[in-house]
């Protein structure tokens, strides 16, 4: 099955499985793509040659390669490919699928400096306070269980919405619809992804027709917050939310000296950027996080003693607590390690053909790297299948892309920008909901009947939603 002859001598592809004519290895992927390639990468190696399609795939499924691509060919491995969904949802014009060059490279310096820096993270704490206390709230109005993984959605739909367009509430039902259809899109399958020169065939397809409807309902919904932000501009002479994101990128627009021209479809590319990559990821992560600690509820006790220790007879727990909750931190870290919300990243492709390990990488493959197996690499982690937080209260492994045995945020320049936007509201909202209440299974059922089975659009979440049954915890 593998590919003959010496790499080293006269340069070949990476092994891979044999292919089927025409379809190449696209009946591999089955339904939890990074499962069926980690499996397939244990027979083949941790560089792994695919054809998906006609679409030349590599897979990346070691911290020691993953480090090679991302430590010592960092540019080759930058681009993206143009897939469809997310090019038509995202107006060819956002920061996340952008090839990589000059546009891709302002664009993102737009959102770092502008949008996601520290400074504009920390003034945004308000908004992540007010809405976690808002999903407290709910959450102890309820006699009944609640659905978690509802409730997490909204709450960070709720901060991305006030956050990005300076309103919330309103038809925060109808967002989350849509929000919903445009992840169900964006893992959707569409022939042109795998065979580019079959791209006609796809318009005939009823995914199509649903791709065209979201975007033209998001994009509806784009104009009218564009609109009453430039609206409200021209009545008041500035806007009440100075800050929002749409008002910043508004701002830039009007600014002649900009190397790349801001307009509608800059702003709404980056608009959907931050909605698609910003709102599931978050909700996915505490989810995940709440669901081991109701599997294992040794940790679980541990967790709610910590943060019950600091709130230091205050009614909620605030930021600024979070540095003095190591324990919890450990716990979203053991999260992201079982559950990366992103288990193959980002698809990445070359942008030009380059040698790994003695083997030839062609230009403008697409490649995948599997942080799920690598995070699950007997050779890294001890008994990686357990839940074990504490693996992480000694030491200093982080997720911030410099250790390449755990890469939920991705790696390089074009890991993830949004990390520091997304832990201070997975942190305080899991603290407080520890802090607030004692949660158990519905109905008396035993941990053990928690179903942790996966389901994958964009984002990887847990398939059945968690309804849980909360009793509030008085000191
Ligand atoms: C727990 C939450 C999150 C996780 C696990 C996550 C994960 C990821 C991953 C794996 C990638 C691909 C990285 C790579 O190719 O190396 C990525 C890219 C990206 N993420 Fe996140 N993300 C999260 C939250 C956010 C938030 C809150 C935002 C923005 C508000 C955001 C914006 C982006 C953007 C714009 C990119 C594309 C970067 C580029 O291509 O240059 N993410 N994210």
């Amino acid at each position: 099955l593998r590919n003959p002859g010496s790499a080293a001598e006269n340069k070949q592809l990476p092994p891979g499985p044999r292919k089927l004519p025409l379809i190449g290895n696209l009946h591999q992927l089955g339904k939890l793509p990074h499962r069926t390639l980690g499996r397939l990468a244990r027979h083949h190696g941790p560089l792994m040659f695919l054809q998906l399609g006609s679409t030349p795939t590599l897979v990346v499924s070691s911290a020691e390669m993953a480090k090679e691509i991302f430590k010592n060919h960092d540019s080759v491995f930058s681009s993206r490919p143009r897939l469809h969904a997310a090019n038509r949802l995202g107006y060819g014009s956002g920061v996340s699928f952008a090839p990589y060059g000059e546009y891709w490279r302002e664009m993102r310096k737009i959102m770092m400096l502008e949008l996601l820096s520290a400074e504009r993270v920390q003034t945004f704490e308000g908004v992540r306070f007010d809405e976690v206390k808002r999903l407290l709230r709910s959450v102890a109005m309820s006699s009944e269980p609640v659905d978690l993984s509802e409730l997490t959605l909204s709450l960070s739909n709720n901060v991305v919405c006030r956050i990005a367009l300076g309103r919330v509430g309103m038809e925060n039902n109808k967002l989350c619809e849509m929000l919903k259809e445009t992840q169900e899109m964006l893992g959707g399958f569409f022939l042109v992804d795998f065979f580019p020169r079959l791209g006609w065939l796809g318009k005939f397809t009823a995914i199509e027709d649903r791709l065209e409807r979201n975007f033209r309902e998001i994009d509806k919904f784009y104009d009218q917050v564009i609109e009453e932000h430039v609206n409200e501009r021209e009545r008041n002479g500035a806007t009440k939310h100075e800050h929002d994101v749409v008002d910043v990128l508004l701002q830039l627009q009007r600014d002649p000296n900009r190397p790349v021209a801001i307009g509608d479809d800059q702003i709404k590319g980056v608009l959907a950027d931050i909605f698609i990559a910003g709102t599931d990821t978050s909700a996915a992560t505490m989810i995940w996080a709440m669901s081991e600690l109701i599997r294992n509820p040794k940790a679980m006790e541990r967790a709610q003693e910590e943060v019950r220790q600091v709130l230091k007879g205050k009614e909620m727990l605030e930021e600024i607590d979070l540095p003095e909750l190591s324990y919890l931190k450990s716990v979203v870290k053991e999260a992201l390690r079982l559950h990366p919300p992103v288990p193959l990243l980002l698809p990445r492709e070359t942008t030009e053909a380059c040698t790994i390990q003695g083997f030839e990488i062609p230009a403008k493959t697409r490649v995948l790297v599997n942080a799920h197996s690598i995070a699950m690499d007997p050779t890294c982690w001890e008994n990686p299948n357990e839940f074990l937080p504490e693996r992480f209260l000694v030491g200093s492994i982080n997720f911030r892309g410099q250790h390449f045995e755990m890469l939920p945020f991705g790696a390089g320049r074009r890991g993830c920008p949004g990390l520091n936007f997304a832990m201070p509201l997975v942190e305080l909202a899991l603290a407080n909901l520890l802090r607030s209440f004692q949660w158990v299974l519905p109905h008396g059922l035993p941990i053990q009947d928690l179903n942790m089975e996966e389901a994958i659009g964009i984002t990887m979440h847990k398939r059945d939603h968690l309804w849980l049954k909360a009793t509030a915890f008085h000191h």
